[in-house]
């Protein structure tokens, strides 16, 4: 215990909230995780004073009062887990804004992509769209893999689609799945700008109408990559179909698993939410996968089909 903690011990009410938030720390520090706990603590009315008027460095601060944590005087310093036996007293970094940006300043965006997400910054729905870093992401396991086919499930305008079609040979081919045909105008004109559209096979339809059609058209196991990003609750379907078209050795990779760290959330449990944490404790048994579940964006679990 520290001076200043046994001269002040700590109140049970305190202790708790200090919990709380430790438990949400460790997660990404997004604001939104952030004021929902604030809010969900409010609604204990045990604490109010503090909750109602807690600023983000305050929280920030509460929290190393409990932990050994390296943190600047700086509220925008990234969170820090030091010498704790739970985490094997490994350092783990929540992404604050600042570091945020700095991770952005270090990925490589492609021009056309670029004008692509600016874009689609004005349209609605436009928080779908994955992050320049995720894109890169996406990109590098293709070209790791070497991928010549793969498929994509949730377009949207097109922005993670022509990422993986810029890192295809210009022999690959890319089946891009989306049921919205507005947005699909978008991601169009985009592969036409980005000298793509010849790698780009475009379905409109139900995702899972598509890859069902694709299994009866005798494609299994001719593909080497999929990316899926469409109906969260219909991901273990999507899997299930992904496995019989992908080939051993190539890989899914799925976005959103942490949901906006709902999913570490006991109290939250509306339909999508639960759906997800399904599907996350499923892969982790599921041993005709590799898994390997990447804290990137809001978090995509990248499996390679054993
Ligand atoms: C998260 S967004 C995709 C974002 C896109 N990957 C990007 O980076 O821009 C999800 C998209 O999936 C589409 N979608 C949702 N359910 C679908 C379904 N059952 N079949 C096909 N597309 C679907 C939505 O219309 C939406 O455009």
């Amino acid at each position: 215990m520290t001076k200043s903690a046994a001269k002040n011990p700590t109140p049970p009410d305190l202790y708790l909230f200090l919990q709380m938030a430790n438990i949400f720390a460790i997660n990404r520090c997004s604001s939104s995780v952030y004021q929902r706990f604030i809010v969900q603590f409010n609604s204990t009315q045990r604490f109010s004073s503090l909750s109602s008027h807690v600023s983000k460095s305050r929280f920030i601060k509460l929290n190393n009062l409990r932990r050994n944590c390296s943190l600047s005087s700086d509220a925008a310093a990234p969170f820090i887990v030091a010498d704790d036996e739970k985490y094997g007293n490994k350092q783990v970094i929540s992404i604050t804004p600042r570091l945020y940006d700095y991770i952005l300043a270090n990925a490589r965006e492609p021009p056309v992509l670029r004008q692509l997400r600016e874009e689609t910054a004005n349209m609605r729905g436009s928080q779908m769209q994955v992050s320049p870093d995720q894109a890169q992401l996406l990109a590098m396991l293709v070209q790791i893999l070497g991928a010549a086919r793969c498929i994509e499930l949730g377009v949207y305008t097109g922005y993670s689609s022509l990422a993986i079609a810029l890192a295809l040979p210009e022999s690959g081919c890319l089946v891009a799945c989306e049921r919205d045909a507005k947005s699909l105008e978008v991601a169009k004109r985009y592969y036409e700008l980005a000298g793509v559209s010849h790698k780009v096979s475009v379905k409109h339809g139900l995702a899972a109408d598509v890859l069902k059609s694709m299994i009866s058209n005798g494609e299994t196991c001719s593909y080497d990559f999929a990316f899926v990003d469409a109906e969260k609750r219909m991901n273990q379907k999507y899997f299930e179909l992904l496995l019989q078209l992908v080939r051993v050795g190539g890989v899914i990779v799925i976005d959103n698993v942490l949901w906006h760290g709902k999913v570490a959330d006991p109290l939250v449990n509306d339909a999508k939410t639960v759906s997800i944490r399904n599907f996350n404790r499923n892969l982790m048994a599921d041993d005709r996968v590799s898994i390997s579940l990447v804290p990137i964006g809001d978090g995509m679990t990248i499996c390679r089909k054993r």
